[in-house]
């Protein structure tokens, strides 16, 4: 398969002007990703027990859709509410080494050293305070974004209404883009019994599943044709999917019919078939994200890989990170998540959000997640990448030509560095034991064909209230107004247990149909009471406390910057969404000033 093809030459990219403020009027970017919830069950990792969300009533959620969101990716649609911001933004920064402030839309294309931010000894910064930004010149630095927060209804904290069900994603006008993605099975606020609902129709569609591959089995040697017993399968699921959440979720679970790549790689029959249809789109997800099989080989087992590998310091971090440019990745195939290492403690200061309360009792160990209609897993080199600039506005953003991949979470989570990990570069994105550090939207293009963003991360406390409220709206009204976003890396920190703050953030992408996997950072980390062990805990802990409010779970893997495990996981799954991304036509509808 044919990973993303650049569109245009980045001389081009660099030459052309920054698009102006194109924001609401694009759904989602998401949307369009050929993806397909799945209520696929994933043995679960045991863990102690499991966060407490919000104090909010149990709406047992619905589906909310991370996995919708994840697949479908909606951005609300214009008018559409967005709740507010979640938890509390924090500044952040990459390094600035070398470009300059985005503001620099201008046409010019690379941009000039800035000073650092907040600089220190570090070379050119490369990364602005916002409000130094030119986009800030444009008044967005320290304005209310035009984001969540000036949006009716929006609250900077969290918590959505109960019943916000009823907050459905509005269809975006007129998309020529496939709505598949879209789809939003059940939202957050769903009832009890619409959660019963939810779990007949997956048991009833994994039920169905089954009888369909046991009919193909034996009807493989009666000669009989077994698209009979498929059909059957998929009205099942459609049946369950229209109970629990509608027609939606039907077709949503239909998807769970289609064959799909085993845990193993055995691929499936349609592995390899196109996307679109979804007779054709090989239903499968990458190993170890989503696929049935994901739930054998989850992040836990990565630990196993590792586990003793001893943790460094984070000032060595770079050094330690795995890949060097031009290198080729290994690991996209087979070796699924990646593993693990240990040590010391967290750096502290950044969270400000309160563990979540972990009691464990009663969940199910089974973690539905959702499954993407990707390509199969591809090895990816990642032959250049390129700093391009910072800015703070949308507005200010380079040229939506290519599929972008955002990485957010809170400060110090482990953002910058998961960047140079993925890149291979030791300085592409400044690093800092200071949280705070990255602060502006950073763009790095990554073989002149797709792009990276480093955000400001959230939760940082030192920064203040106002400080906060600056870097989430300008970060909240990127993924909200960002027409080429495919998907967001919401990274959570695995050597601390659950933040309340984490899950917040990852209900507000919901809410706001923002797509988005998690990435569980720092697996390497080993302190006293941080085994590999606990550090599973963790994991499991917050996809619990995630499934309080969803019915899926996004994609989701462990990684660790330190040990450059998950890097080629992480680039084969990128690699796969930007195939996806490039055959829903989106990018296209984009060019063509469609949205
Ligand atoms: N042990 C370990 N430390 C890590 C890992 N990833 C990041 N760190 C350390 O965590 C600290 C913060 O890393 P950054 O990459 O700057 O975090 P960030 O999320 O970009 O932070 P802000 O830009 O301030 O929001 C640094 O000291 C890193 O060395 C990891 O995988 N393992
Ligand atoms: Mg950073």
């Amino acid at each position: 398969m044919q990973l993303g093809m650049p569109c245009c030459s980045l001389p081009a990219l660099h030459q052309e002007r920054i698009l102006s403020g194109r924001r609401a009027s694009c759904s989602n970017a998401a949307s369009h990703l050929p993806v397909a919830p799945q209520a696929s069950r994933q043995s679960a990792i045991h863990s102690g027990g499991h966060g407490r969300l919000h104090s909010e009533p149990a709406t047992a959620g619905a589906a909310r859709g991370s996995t919708v969101v994840v697949a479908a990716a909606g951005r609300p649609a214009p008018g559409g509410k967005r709740p507010g911001p979640p938890g509390k933004g924090s500044p952040g920064g990459p390094k600035g080494t070398k470009g300059k402030p985005s503001g620099s839309s201008g046409s010019s294309a690379k941009p000039k050293p800035k000073a650092p931010g907040g600089g220190s000894s570090r070379p050119p910064q490369r990364q602005q305070p916002a409000s130094s930004s030119r986009s800030s010149a444009g008044g967005d630095a320290g304005r209310a974004g035009p984001g969540a927060a000036s949006k009716p209804g929006l609250s900077p904290k969290m918590p959505r209404p109960a019943g916000s069900s009823a907050e459905a994603p509005e269809q975006p006008p007129s998309s020529a883009l496939s709505r598949l993605a879209v789809a939003k099975p059940m939202t957050r606020g769903s009832s009890p019994a619409e959660l019963r609902a939810v779990a007949a129709a997956r048991d009833a569609a994994d039920a169905a599943e089954a009888k369909a591959r046991k009919a193909k089995s034996s009807s493989a040697t009666s000669g009989s044709d077994d698209s009979a017993a498929a059909a059957a399968a998929a009205a099942a699921a459609v049946a369950g999917g229209a109970v629990a959440g509608g027609p939606l979720l039907g077709r949503l679970m239909t998807a769970n019919t289609l064959p799909r790549e085993g845990a193993d790689g055995a691929a499936s029959s349609s592995s390899s078939s196109s996307s679109g249809s979804s007779s054709g789109a090989s239903a499968l997800a990458l190993k170890g994200l989503a696929g049935p099989g994901a739930a054998s080989r989850g992040p836990q087992q990565a630990d196993q890989e590792g586990a003793e590998e001893e943790a460094e310091e984070h000032e060595d971090l770079d050094e330690d990170a795995e890949g060097e440019e031009g290198e080729e990745d290994e690991g996209a195939e087979g070796d699924g998540f990646l593993l693990v290492a240990d040590e010391d403690a967290g750096e502290g200061g950044a969270h400000d959000g309160g563990d979540v309360d972990v009691d464990g009792e009663g969940e199910s160990d089974l973690f539905p997640e959702i499954q993407l209609n990707l390509p199969p897993p591809t090895k990816v080199k990642v032959k250049a990448a390129e700093y391009m600039q910072s800015c703070v506005t949308v507005a200010d953003c380079p040229p939506p030509r290519y599929p972008e991949f955002a990485v957010i979470g809170r400060s110090n989570v482990g953002k910058s560095s998961l960047i140079n990990m993925l890149t291979g570069r030791k300085d592409l994105a400044l690093v800092s034991k200071e949280p705070g550090k990255t602060k502006c939207i950073n763009h790095f293009i990554i073989n002149e064909n797709w792009y990276l963003v480093d955000l400001p991360g959230y939760g940082f406390a030192k920064v203040g209230f106002q400080g906060r409220q600056q870097f989430e709206t300008f970060t909240k009204e990127y993924f909200t107004s960002r027409p080429n976003l495919a998907m967001v890396l919401l990274l959570v920190d695995a050597s601390i247990p659950p933040q309340r703050i984490d899950l917040e953030y990852a209900n507000w992408l919901t809410d706001n149909e923002v797509p988005f996997t998690i990435v569980f950072t720092k697996a390497d980390k080993r302190r006293k009471g941080l085994t590999a062990a606990v550090r599973d805990s963790h994991v499991t802990a917050f996809k619990r406390s995630l499934l309080r409010d969803l019915a899926y779970l996004p994609p989701s893997l462990l990684t660790s910057a330190a040990r450059g495990l998950g890097r080629g996981e992480l680039l084969s799954f990128i690699a796969g969404l930007r195939v996806a991304y490039e055959r829903s036509g989106r990018l296209e509808a984009i060019r063509q000033g469609m949205i």
